[in-house]
């Protein structure tokens, strides 16, 4: 179906439908000697670099509005555009001017030519012919593409500034974004040619998506239909080394890839890549500068920082209109990709070993995967292939291009900037060619758009509501099955409780035990010892002991325990007393020690029966004991084994 002019009429000298890129295939080649790029320079004009679109706020309301007759909701078809091609030339970087490099390139600011000068010859080449330097061909090469933006000298008057890049196709592809089509626009040269400028730019020189970012929430906010809604959605990852990792989360260690999938709807995508809402332009800068901190970037020979992953910054944009008078509904939504791509580069001159070569060979490949689409697709445009032949395109040999097989040569409206540096004539002139490859792809954009009636909404609504109770059925099984799993958990969790505070019970008594069992074994030592010294001493009784030798003592002792008596009788005199007294003594002391050795003898036995009775009553508690913690350690080894069976069963 074809679409309503209405959405193309305020873009000025863009690509309508049906509409082929005004740019041609001109590489034109012409032997020449040392040119002068200084003098032979001309300079794309101001006139074709200044946007003559109309006000953004105006595009914004009137891109929304449904037209008439079209009721078919989904997706309006459009015939196929071809890729827009622009090429960027930056100034001399300080390493150049050094070497006093030659600007090799010119630009024609009436055709869009661009133009690429032989070098001058080298003091090595000297004598050959001027044409066959290096033993290669360096001719001058001459190139028309949709633009060609010199920012080469800043000195003059046409110089092309970030602004202008924007107004010149930004400002038109955002243009497209309001009326519903996706929209991509990539960045592609050799490394350090000015890619990551013309994207991203500077805080000074912000480059084409913070421009994108500002216009678009200058038109929403401008927009003066309280009938629309906008819904402005950003993610942001990065291809690097093949792998895909999301930018607006932090970075891991190891980091962490996304997987990707692809819907039948919605093409390849990346799978569980984070997507966020932004109400407003400062919300939606947060998120690119934190994406862009967290991109892979390394400083080389040939740019100090140099990025070395292929980075996609997408917005999408989503416009909700309900028109109240007829109770119906059109969503538009257009995805806008901006791609800074990684430059491609000769390991040769940017010196790279190890890990920077091995990143500098996937640049390639992706961007060789890149070159090779262009010459299939055009064969597939040109019918010579049908379905099978469009399924021969080899997107899938890289991830990037993979990635952005739609906005590659499908539903997408696509530019291509090509950047090259002004004084390398072999890596230019390969971007050049690259540029004029990709100037023949066409895609199929479509605008992105559905249209509701009220009875549609409300059977949508009907099905959604069924969809949600359906949903919450499960989810409630799946909390209930859970819950019982949490409440095994808990028990789990309560019976090693136990477990640990049983067995700390049981070490406490085991210690305890111990103790008892040590003091046993030093009480039953002694005892032993002790009824040895008894039952050798009945061996052995203790000899009499002679009174001579015991009397003093005894006299000593009685002369202390009775001195009034004894003074009295002294002082009465009498030996008879005395000898009476000694034999008495005698008489007694012997009778006594007697009567106590027959007493001693009779306690000591008694008591030795005592003392072994108590040792039998100690071995028979000692071997009590002994089987009492054997039993103890049994039981914690069986409880030990069973509790570790449970965990393992619950692991
Ligand atoms: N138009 C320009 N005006 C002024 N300076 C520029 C311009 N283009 C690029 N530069 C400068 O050139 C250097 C390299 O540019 P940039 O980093 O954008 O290259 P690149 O193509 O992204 O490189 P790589 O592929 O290695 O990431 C930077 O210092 C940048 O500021």
């Amino acid at each position: 179906m074809a679409l309503d002019p209405r959405f193309y009429q305020h873009i000025g000298q863009s690509t309508g439908p049906g509409s082929i890129s005004s740019a041609t295939s001109s590489e034109s080649s012409a032997v020449t000697g040392i040119t002068t790029p200084s003098v032979i320079s001309t300079f794309a004009s101001a006139a074709t670099l200044r946007s003559t679109a109309s006000s953004p706020s105006l595009r914004a309301r009137e891109s929304i509005s449904v037209p008439a007759g079209r009721q078919d909701g989904i997706a309006s078809p459009a015939p196929g555009g071809n890729v827009r091609v622009v090429v960027r030339v930056r100034k001399f970087l300080h390493r150049e001017i050094q070497r006093k490099a030659q600007c090799l390139i010119s630009m024609d600011p009436h055709t869009q030519m661009t133009s690429l000068h032989a070098p001058e010859r080298s003091p090595g080449d000297q004598g050959k012919p001027k044409s066959q330097s290096r033993g290669k061909v360096l001719e001058e090469k001459s190139f028309t593409f949709d633009n060609s933006f010199w920012s080469h000298n800043e000195e003059d008057e046409h110089y092309a500034h970030q602004e202008d890049v924007y107004n010149c196709l930004g400002e038109e592809f955002l243009d497209h974004n309001f009326e519903g089509y996706h929209t991509c626009i990539f960045a592609y040269g050799q490394t350090g040619s000015g890619k990551s400028y013309t994207m991203m730019g500077t805080p000074e020189q912000p480059g084409l998506i913070p421009r994108t970012c500002e216009d678009l929430f200058q038109r929403i906010e401008s927009s003066p239909s309280p009938d629309i809604s906008y819904n402005v959605r950003v993610s942001y990852f990065e291809v690097y080394n093949e792998h895909v990792r999301d930018l607006l989360v932090p970075r891991t260690d190891p980091p962490h890839y996304l997987r990707i999938r692809e819907s039948p709807s919605e093409g390849p995508y990346v799978k569980d890549l984070t997507e966020v809402t932004a109400k407003n332009y400062n919300e939606l800068m947060k998120y690119m500068r934190k994406g862009d901190v967290s991109r892979t970037t390394a400083s080389t020979k040939m740019n100090d920082t140099s990025s070395r992953s292929h980075a996609v910054f997408t917005i999408t944009l989503k416009q909700i209109h309900h028109d109240l008078s007829t109770d119906e509904t059109t969503e538009r939504t257009a995805r806008i990709r901006l791609v800074d791509l990684a430059g491609s580069e000769r390991a040769k001159s940017t010196e790279a070993t190890g890990q920077r070569l091995r990143e500098g060979s996937n640049i390639n490949k992706s961007l060789t995967t890149l070159g090779r689409l262009w010459p299939i697709q055009r064969k597939v445009e040109g019918g010579r292939g049908g379905r099978k032949a469009k399924e021969l395109v080899p997107y899938r040999d890289s991830i990037l291009t993979w990635l952005l097989k739609d906005s590659l040569g499908g539903n997408s409206k696509t530019a291509m900037i090509a950047c090259i540096a002004p004084a390398d004539y072999e890596e230019t002139l390969s971007t050049l060619r690259y540029a004029d490859q990709a100037k023949h792809i066409r895609t199929r954009a479509q605008i992105n758009q559905d249209h509701i009636s009220a009875a549609e909404r409300d059977q949508q609504i009907a099905e959604m509501a069924e969809t949600i109770r359906t949903l919450q059925l499960s989810v409630s099984q799946a909390t209930a099955s859970q819950r019982a799993t949490e409440t095994q958990d808990e028990r789990l969790e309560e019976y090693q409780q136990k477990v640990d505070k049983m067995q700390r019970l049981m070490e406490e008594t085991k210690m305890v035990s111990e103790c008892k069992i040590r003091q046993l074994q030093t009480e039953n030592e002694a005892l032993r010892m002790h009824l040895k010294l008894a039952l050798e001493s009945l061996k052995n009784p203790i000899p009499p002991i002679n009174i001579a030798q015991r009397q003093p003592s005894l006299a000593s002792l009685a002369e202390e325990e009775q001195p009034s008596h004894r003074d009295q009788e002294n002082r009465e005199g009498s030996p008879a007393f005395d000898e009476e007294l000694e034999t008495e003594v005698w008489e007694d002391d012997d009778t006594v020690t007697g009567d106590i050795s027959e007493r001693d003898a009779h306690q000591m036995q008694e008591r030795m029966q005592d003392l072994l009775g108590d040792l039998s009553v100690f071995k028979r508690k000692l071997a009590s004991d002994h089987e009492r913690f054997r039993r103890n350690e049994k039981l914690e080894v069986r409880k030990r084994s069973a509790l570790g069976t449970i965990l393992t069963n619950n692991r």
